[in-house]
């Protein structure tokens, strides 16, 4: 579990700070006045990250920053004001990055730099440099932001390494490599990885006009130019890596339904279409409708009828939680079990009924019983749209059996 910890001395700040960790921040968070408090902290809890105030009464030179990182806490740092010593010296002393808080911004910035950097926490990222200073550098300067780095002298071997790790979300490479040098190297990762599944940034040295530009032509997502001022290395790794969330969490939200959190029909039928031509071989499709569910609506308000679909798709998701399941309509909710021929898929079905059955829902305070009916199909070589079919010819049977049973 990640862990933050603030410290902040003016009650104006650290209310600033308060709201919006709450807002953009989904992880625990402890604020402190003090670098005592500071460390009564540190000692009882573990920490992915700090976010000090270089200033505090009993810590008036930044102490508070050497403390967090003598404990081996990377460290973003706040400051009223930086000239050059204070820059080189929070520099040398190995903070992260520092902002200086001139304007209400300065702490939404801070917040969403924390944010990121929580991101980048396990993410893979590869360095590509012939050169071992560049690399060794470079390589340091992302392990500060929390990303777990490989190296590659060579645009052939970060290649090689590219292709084994499909979890590598960042790619930094130089222009000027022997055996493949970066465009090559770009070009070729590019035929099989997106802009917004891998990032790119390309580097390349001042006074080679045109490089930066060709390194974004042939598909990085941004360069830099080399030698490099620290904070800006900062700057846009993060912001490119920014964009790369952002794009990834819309794509996770046009894959989810609002309510439930399940995955919703669009995403199923995407899934369904792959798994079928990915694999040869025997699945199980259920359809599961809540029965009477225009009851719960009538008795219990709209609202009680959202509450009832949100606990049977938590119950459906923790059931079935090593599959995917999806809500593909108002109470009708789909499940595919991979490799799990129709015989076995019943015996599934059947006892998650029973369990479904047996549950006491609470809902508006109520106690209530909800069943449903549920048809199978196994689909093997038909298209999903004919396994489909055939589930809702058996989801209908149900029905007309009674409901509360599995056809
Ligand atoms: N609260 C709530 N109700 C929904 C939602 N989507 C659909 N419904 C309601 O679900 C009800 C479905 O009713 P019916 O299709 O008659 O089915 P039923 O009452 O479950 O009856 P059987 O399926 O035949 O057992 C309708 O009243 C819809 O308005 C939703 O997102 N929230």
């Amino acid at each position: 579990m990640q862990r933050v910890l603030v410290v902040e001395d003016s009650k104006v700040v650290q209310q600033v700070l308060r709201h919006l960790t709450a807002q953009y921040l989904d992880v625990a968070i402890d604020f402190a006045w003090s670098l005592a408090e500071c460390a009564t902290y540190v000692e009882k809890y573990d920490y992915t990250l700090a976010l000090v105030d270089l200033t505090l009464p009993d810590a008036p030179h930044g102490e508070v920053a050497k403390y967090t990182l003598s404990k081996k806490i990377p460290t973003v740092v706040l400051t009223s004001k930086i000239d050059e010593y204070k820059r080189q010296q929070m520099l040398e002393l190995g903070v992260v990055d520092y902002v200086i808080k001139d304007n209400r911004d300065s702490y939404h910035y801070a917040v969403k730099l924390v944010a990121q950097l929580l991101r980048n926490q396990g993410c893979k990222a590869l360095v590509a440099d012939d050169s071992l200073l560049s690399r060794s550098l470079m390589k340091q300067m992302l392990e500060k932001q929390l990303f777990d780095v490989t190296d590659a002298h060579d645009g052939q071997q970060a290649l090689e390494i590219l292709k084994a790790n499909p979890d590598i979300k960042l790619l930094m490479t130089d222009y000027a490599m022997p055996s493949m040098d970066g465009f090559e190297l770009v070009k070729a990762v590019r035929n099989f990885r997106g802009r917004d599944d891998l990032a790119i940034i390309g580097l390349s040295g001042a006074g080679k006009h045109g490089l930066s530009a060709r390194f974004i032509k042939y598909g990085a997502n941004d360069f830099l130019t080399k030698p490099f001022m620290n904070e800006e290395f900062h700057c846009r790794v993060l912001q490119t890596m920014e964009q790369l969330s952002l794009i990834s969490d819309i794509k996770e939200s046009a894959h989810r339904d609002h309510l439930t959190g399940l995955h919703n029909r669009r995403y199923f039928y995407q899934y369904a279409e792959k798994l079928l031509k990915s694999k040869n071989q025997k699945n199980t499709l259920a359809l599961l409708d809540i029965d009477f569910f225009k009851n719960i609506n009538d008795t219990l308000g709209h609202e009680g009828g959202d509450q009832a679909l949100k606990q049977v798709g938590s119950l459906i998701r923790t059931t079935f939680s090593k599959f995917t399941v999806a809500r593909v309509g108002g109470e009708e909710f789909a499940i595919i079990l991979p490799e799990i021929e129709l015989e076995r898929g019943r015996e599934y079905f059947e006892a998650f009924r029973k369990k479904l059955a047996s549950y006491d829902f609470s809902i508006s305070d109520k106690s209530i019983k909800i069943t449903t009916s549920i048809g199978l199909a196994d689909f093997q070589d038909t298209s999903l749209t004919q396994a489909m079919r055939v589930a809702d010819k058996a989801l209908y049977e149900a029905k007309n059996q009674g409901r509360n049973c599995v056809v």
